[in-house]
């Protein structure tokens, strides 16, 4: 960085630590196939607080389950799906660990020429699918990532890949990313409550009742920073100190069962912290909590968040607690994200007709006292979207809606950072200009995936 930059422009210049890329996630029944994460991008950079929010059976959890390798048969990450997880230091002990599953990307990419790729090994994406202006400015490790790898000859095991710096001494690695769907065995084991800790919405989840809490941390502070014995015990009582835990000295050697609610998901944290996360995600830590304790943990994880700079996921179905406690959103129904906006901008400016019925459906914004829901439920996805799968609860539908498959389009010009998936926008074209943008938008995408070959199974 600059040293020219203000602060500000610093900050949104920051890197994503966490990028999440067309992620379809499906358990294949034998009745059925649910799409329960299908085509879900966006971004975590660290020391910002990214909510999730959605009703129940949105996807909220299943994506926070497939960044931590925790999504079990009969689900899957689907082929094409991509999570770049662009820390330097683990990219670094990644390479030095796991050398046959590193990658030198950009030694590949003197011997292929992206230019060729797209003209003759049977590359039907276009650099436009991919973001870019011309052939030649495509990063092949964009390519790898959409699912072309075997085109350069990637071998599929991979999951460390390097951009800058070579593979053969990895300190002096300086870019590259681990690519989490890729994971398997001890690289997936050293990453999940290693690099990036979740908290879930049941403390007892994440707690063993028959140790104790320190024994607990402690082995989270032995597995992931080495230490032992007094040393170990002295760190385990300032964690509990540093989460709020009052007399940590006595209270370390007391059972789970011996916490209250809300000291227990204290506990879980300060057991996520004994793993220096760089990438917290919590899934309703505070839904199971009465108000009042909901509170407090919410300013702890906002405390603790600043303090150390964390990358956040926060998910959760209540819009009161995305608004206190996030900076940018994306708003999730039927396992796609419908509109993405920074806190601010979402609350000031709902644009999604989904978005704008979650509002009006939080207590005390109303003005009768009688609260408004959206009527209806979520739909369980089956297939492939080529339709808007909120029309049939919409006050706004429209006959397109059901023809067309909305894309992310910005909702006006002020705001490109502000996107809705919703054939209204962008706002200042007429409708018809509007539907026929994301036709366009549409055939594109439906072009990638059927080479990626991630909808049909
Ligand atoms: N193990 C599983 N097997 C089959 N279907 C699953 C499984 N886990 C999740 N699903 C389905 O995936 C979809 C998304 O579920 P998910 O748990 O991500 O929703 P959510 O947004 O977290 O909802 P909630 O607010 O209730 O936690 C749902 O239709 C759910 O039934
Ligand atoms: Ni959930």
């Amino acid at each position: 960085m600059s040293l020219e930059t203000s602060p500000d422009e610093a900050a949104s210049e920051t890197e994503p630590i966490i990028e999440v890329r067309n992620l379809q996630t499906a358990f294949f029944t034998d009745k059925e196939t649910i799409r329960a994460v299908d085509d879900v991008s966006f971004d975590i950079r660290p020391g910002e607080t990214v909510g999730i929010v959605g009703e129940s059976g949105s996807g909220k959890s299943v994506t926070a389950r497939s960044i931590m390798g925790l999504v079990d048969s009969p689900g899957r990450i689907l082929e094409g799906s991509s999570i770049r997880f662009s820390h330097l230091e683990t990219v670094r002990e990644y390479a030095e660990r796991f050398p046959d599953r590193t990658v030198d990307l950009e030694s590949l990419d003197a011997q292929y020429d992206p230019v060729d790729l797209f003209g003759r090994r049977g590359v039907d994406v276009t650099p436009a699918d991919l973001g870019y202006e011309r052939a030649a400015d495509v990063p092949l490790a964009d390519l790898v990532t959409a699912g072309y790898g075997d085109e350069v000859g990637v071998d599929p095991n991979a999951c460390v890949f390097v951009t800058d710096g070579s593979t053969d001494s990895p300190s002096e690695i300086r870019d590259g990313f681990v690519e989490l769907t890729r994971l398997s065995g001890e690289s997936q084991r050293l990453m999940r409550g290693g690099r990036i800790a979740m908290v879930f919405q049941d403390p007892l989840t994440s707690l063993n009742p028959v140790y104790t809490v320190g024994n607990q941390i402690k082995e989270a502070l032995r597995l992931h920073q080495g230490l032992r014995g007094e040393e170990a015990t002295q760190e385990a009582i300032q964690l509990l100190e540093d989460v709020g835990i009052p007399d940590a000295r006595r209270r370390v050697d007391e059972y789970p069962h011996q916490f209250s609610g809300g000291m227990r998901q204290r506990a879980v944290i300060a057991m996520a912290l004994a793993c220096e996360p760089e990438v917290l995600i919590c899934d309703e830590p505070t839904t199971a909590l009465d108000v009042t304790i909901q509170a407090q943990i919410l300013d702890l994880l906002t405390e603790i968040q600043e303090e150390r700079d964390l990358a956040t996921m926060f998910i959760t179905h209540d819009m009161g607690v995305i608004a206190e406690i996030s900076d940018r959103v994306n708003v999730m129904y039927a396992g796609e994200v419908v509109e993405r906006a920074d806190v601010e901008d979402l609350f000031a400016n709902p644009k999604h007709p989904y978005t704008q019925g979650l509002l009006q459906s939080i207590p005390g914004q109303q003005d009768g006292d009688r609260l408004q829901t959206i009527e209806g439920n979520v739909p369980t996805p089956n297939e492939p979207a080529t339709y808007c799968r909120f029309a049939p609860r919409c006050p706004k539908a429209f006959g397109e809606c059901d023809a067309v498959h909305p894309e992310h389009v910005p909702v006006d010009d002020d705001a490109p950072d502000h996107t809705a998936a919703c054939l209204l926008y962008p706002e200042q074209q007429s409708k018809t200009a509007a539907v026929a943008e994301h036709r366009r938008r549409n055939e594109n995408q439906t072009q990638s995936q059927n080479r990626s070959g991630g909808s049909s199974e």
